[in-house]
């Protein structure tokens, strides 16, 4: 059914172009010039991909999406089934990522993300990314042996979620090493237990006391780092990935077909995807899905307190956000909600405090190439010129803490997204409405899941056609945030605990746990001492297993 046409050459967001195979480019993560890398061309839908993909498994949906973006000459097609099957196969349901629908009048419908082994959206591609990094590494490793073979140090920055998803996919794997950072005493106790209680000696978790957003500025010093470049072969687990943002291009499709089969749908109907947005990558595979052919009206940006994106969508400015005086200060901000002074507020929505959303840098290179570049210029120029705008606008971000686009950007923009600012008691409100109502009694929503329904439910009010569908994602599992789930719904513990609670979590906190504090202070060099000693501490210990 797919072609299988030839790899896709990759450039960087930065202006770099490369031939590089599907396997470098998930193997190198980030591009050289620090950039992110993107497909040359964004492929388009085979003509009959409607009626041919409308009844596909999930699992055969991905082969056929991957197959547009993957050659068959570097990943045989039976290999790569196999690899999309043992993915999914650790899934607890059959349909992967099943939808409900929580409001039949206002058509709201809720795509679950959270049925694989850690409870959270980032399963869909971690597991998928765990099991490429094992391929690639069996077959370069053929007959080498001792230090000849091709080791992977891992490097990952988590506000919860990856992290613990990176550290499902990966751990025990041979020839690699798993170094996840986290923001010390920031992430829920599920997810510190999660990611800390897995105790396989290629599991490294470093607790650093700072933001999300310094341990990922350390992921890019390390990436950039020529130092330990040299020695070890760094590999990516973020959405820096592009890896990651292929495996979650899958689940709308999916979701797209599981609306068709229900009655209410029409094909023809309009249809807008609300995605609670962090570090913006789960919403960007929506947009290469939009970009590719799928019929999606609209992608709704729902951000939390962390608001930078949405203030983009509203002004044009991309700007940190000063942090205000009496914060700074120490004082109790009026909104009641603690701002670290970096400017990132903790929420209840912990996995999307997030300052810098990294994926935005490709969307701004979709944006700049379409609106700044005319049709007299070569593809390669204009190409390298939208580079040349994204490296300098973030430059500005590094630099003077923002820019501003043309107004011809931000209305391309607009185009194709549109945003919502959810707060946390907005967040708690939603939770308690949607339990207690008839259509959907009983469902307990996480938080980061509530900010994606309340943007649908605003959306919804503004849509025309008012008949439009709205697809909210649910990217977590309630039990995973239970603080929240406890502030809207004080009276349930009971439900909570026999209805809602996973076995999986029973006991969880009361694990042994293994992990390293880290200051900020020490800084990326600081975390490069870390990696180089355990990663020779692992080798050796290896090594001395063999003898
Ligand atoms: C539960 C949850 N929801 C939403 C997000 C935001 O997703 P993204 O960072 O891809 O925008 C994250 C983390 O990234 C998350 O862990
Ligand atoms: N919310 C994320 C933050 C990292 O995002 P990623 O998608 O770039 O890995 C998390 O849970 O760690």
């Amino acid at each position: 059914m797919s072609s299988h046409t030839a790899s896709q050459r990759y450039l960087s967001t930065r202006g770099g172009s490369y031939h590089l195979s599907f396997e470098e480019v998930v193997l190198k993560g980030l591009a050289s010039d620090g950039g992110l890398f993107i497909p040359e061309d964004i492929p388009i839908l085979p003509d009959d991909w409607a009626s041919n993909w409308q009844h596909l498994s999930f699992e055969d949906l991905a082969y056929e999406i991957f197959s547009l973006y993957i050659s068959s000459a570097e990943i045989p097609p039976a290999d790569l089934k196999d690899i999309i099957r043992r993915s999914y196969s650790t899934f607890r349901m059959k349909d992967i990522t099943p939808i409900v629908t929580l409001d039949e009048k206002k058509n709201i419908h809720l795509l679950e993300l959270f049925h694989g082994p850690t409870f959270a959206f980032k399963d869909v591609a971690l597991q998928f990314l765990g099991n490429l990094f094992e391929y690639f590494l069996v077959r370069r490793n053929e007959n080498k042996t001792g230090r000849n073979r091709e080791h992977l140090t891992v490097i990952g920055a988590t506000s919860g979620d990856t992290g613990s998803a990176a550290i499902y996919g990966l751990r025990g794997k041979k020839d690699v090493s798993v170094f996840i950072m986290h923001p010390h005493g920031k992430v829920s106790a599920v997810q510190e237990a999660q990611m800390t209680t897995v105790m396989d000696a290629n599991v490294h978790n470093l607790a650093v006391d700072g933001t999300f957003d310094d341990c990922q500025d350390f992921v890019k010093a390390l990436f950039a780092d020529p130092e330990i470049n040299k020695t070890h072969r760094l590999a990516a687990v973020n959405s820096i990935n592009w890896a990651r943002i292929l495996a979650q291009i899958t689940y709308y499709f999916h979701s797209y077909f599981n609306l068709i089969r229900q009655k209410s749908f029409l094909p023809a109907s309009h249809i807008r995807f609300v995605v609670p947005t962090g570090n913006f990558g789960d919403i960007l595979a929506g947009y290469f899905a939009k970009r590719m052919g799928l019929p999606a009206e609209k992608l709704v940006i729902a951000t939390n307190e962390n608001d930078i994106l949405h203030r983009f969508w509203q002004s044009g400015s991309y700007e940190k956000k000063p942090v205000h005086g009496r914060e700074a200060e120490g004082g109790i901000p009026e909104d009641g909600v603690k701002a670290h002074e970096s400017g990132v507020k903790e929420t209840l929505s912990p996995a999307m405090d997030i300052l810098v959303s990294s994926n935005f840098e490709r969307l701004l290179w979709f944006l700049s190439y379409e609106v700044f570049s005319t049709n007299s210029d070569a593809v390669s120029q204009r190409r390298s010129q939208a580079g040349d705008h994204v490296r300098s606008w973030l430059d500005d971000l590094k630099s003077k803490g923002g820019f501003s686009v043309d107004q011809h950007i931000l209305q391309a923009a607009q185009a194709d997204f549109s945003s919502y600012r959810v707060s946390d008691d907005e967040t708690v409100e939603t939770i308690k409405a949607v339990f207690s109502a008839p259509s959907s009694e009983g469902y307990v929503l996480d938080p980061h899941s509530a900010i994606g329904v309340a943007a649908a439910l605003r959306s919804a009010e503004v849509s025309k056609p008012p008949s439009t569908h709205h697809i909210a994602l649910a990217t977590a599992h309630p039990a995973k945030f239970s603080n929240a789930v406890e502030r809207a719904l004080p009276d349930q513990k009971e439900y909570f605990e026999t209805k809602v609670l996973p076995e999986e979590f029973k006991g969880l906190e009361d694990k042994p746990r293994r992990v390293s504090l880290l200051k900020k202070s020490d800084g990326w060099e600081g975390v490069r001492r870390v990696v180089v000693a355990e990663v020779e501490a692992e080798l050796q210990a290896v090594e001395r297993a063999a003898r």
